[in-house]
């Protein structure tokens, strides 16, 4: 498989707040890879490390191909925008040294395919969240990128609207585009997402797909909330009362379940949750 982005060891520390700590991860050509993880774990610090608009703390991004054209969507795309999206676009389009007829052919291509073309000629600054969203999203394809990299892309986007995003990614990813994106409930991504890394506590832990859904909740007793600190295979730790509700890999939990009991815990309940479930007991 042909490399696109590898990360080694990278750290970002904001106000001596360590968001990401230490990862590690390869990016394959051709892939929709998804990354999750609950409110202000990183996803968007990592992502625009990945596009390379942020500079991490310490560690070491490398693009195995030196022209790798990369397409960032923000989680907010601006909304001050004084020209119209076919003035911005063309703007955006010359600046990365596009012919000027292509850049014409394609803009237009590209308004009519989000249905932006009626709205061509209003301000940015005019048009509704979704539709502002929407130019986010053109700006960032508009030059075919290898990468294309998208922050919850499908806030403010109407059903339609979201299903259409969906046919688009596919067919971009069948002409060669690697998709990189992160989303916050489950939703419409899931079906095209062929691979997901979670972010806990500024790490990353890779699950594989047919896991994804599945996390196992234990929850124990008489042992102390540190440990956990250093074990592999846990998402995340919460104290209630006298308890501690584990959320663990499924390929984890037995180990995990064990080693509770050498160090004489007690397990009150093992189950299993979703992603989704985690989320909102979190
Ligand atoms: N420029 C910055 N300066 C200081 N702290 C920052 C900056 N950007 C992000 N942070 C902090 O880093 C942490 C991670 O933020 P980030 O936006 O990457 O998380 P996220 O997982 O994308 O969150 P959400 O799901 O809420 O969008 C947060 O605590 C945030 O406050």
């Amino acid at each position: 498989m042909e490399k696109l982005v590898e990360l080694k060891n990278i750290n970002k520390v904001y106000a001596n707040k360590n968001v990401l700590n230490n990862i590690s991860l390869t990016i394959n050509k051709n892939q929709i890879l998804a990354i999750l993880g609950g409110n202000g774990t990183g996803k968007s610090t990592l992502l625009r490390i990945i596009s390379g608009i942020e500079r991490p703390s310490s560690g070491e991004i490398n693009y195995p191909n030196k022209n790798i054209k990369i397409g960032y969507v923000p989680e907010r795309f601006s909304k001050n925008i004084r020209f119209t999206p076919s003035e911005y676009l063309y703007y955006i389009g010359m600046m990365s040294g596009s012919a000027k007829d292509y850049l014409t052919k394609r803009i237009d291509d590209l308004l009519l395919l989000f249905e932006l073309d009626k709205m061509k000629n209003h301000r940015i600054m005019e048009l509704s969240k979704g539709n502002i969203q929407k130019v986010g999203l053109i700006q960032a394809i508009l030059n075919r990128p290898n990468l294309l990299i998208l922050d919850e892309p499908l806030s403010g986007l109407d059903s339609e609207a979201q299903e259409e995003l969906v046919k688009i990614l596919v067919e971009l990813k069948q002409q060669g585009t690697t998709i990189l994106l992160t989303y916050h409930e489950s939703n419409i991504f899931e079906s095209i997402v062929e691979d997901t890394f979670y972010l806990h506590d500024g790490s990353i832990s890779e699950t594989a797909s047919s896991e994804k859904e599945s996390i196992k909740l234990l929850i124990v007793r008489n042992v102390n909330k540190s440990i956990f600190k250093e074990w592999d295979g846990i998402f995340h730790v919460e104290e209630k009362g006298n308890q501690l509700y584990l959320y663990v890999t499924v390929k984890s939990s037995d180990v995990i379940l064990s080693r509770v009991l050498q160090l004489e815990g007690s397990i009150e309940a093992v189950s299993t949750v979703t992603l989704d479930d985690m989320e909102r007991m979190l």
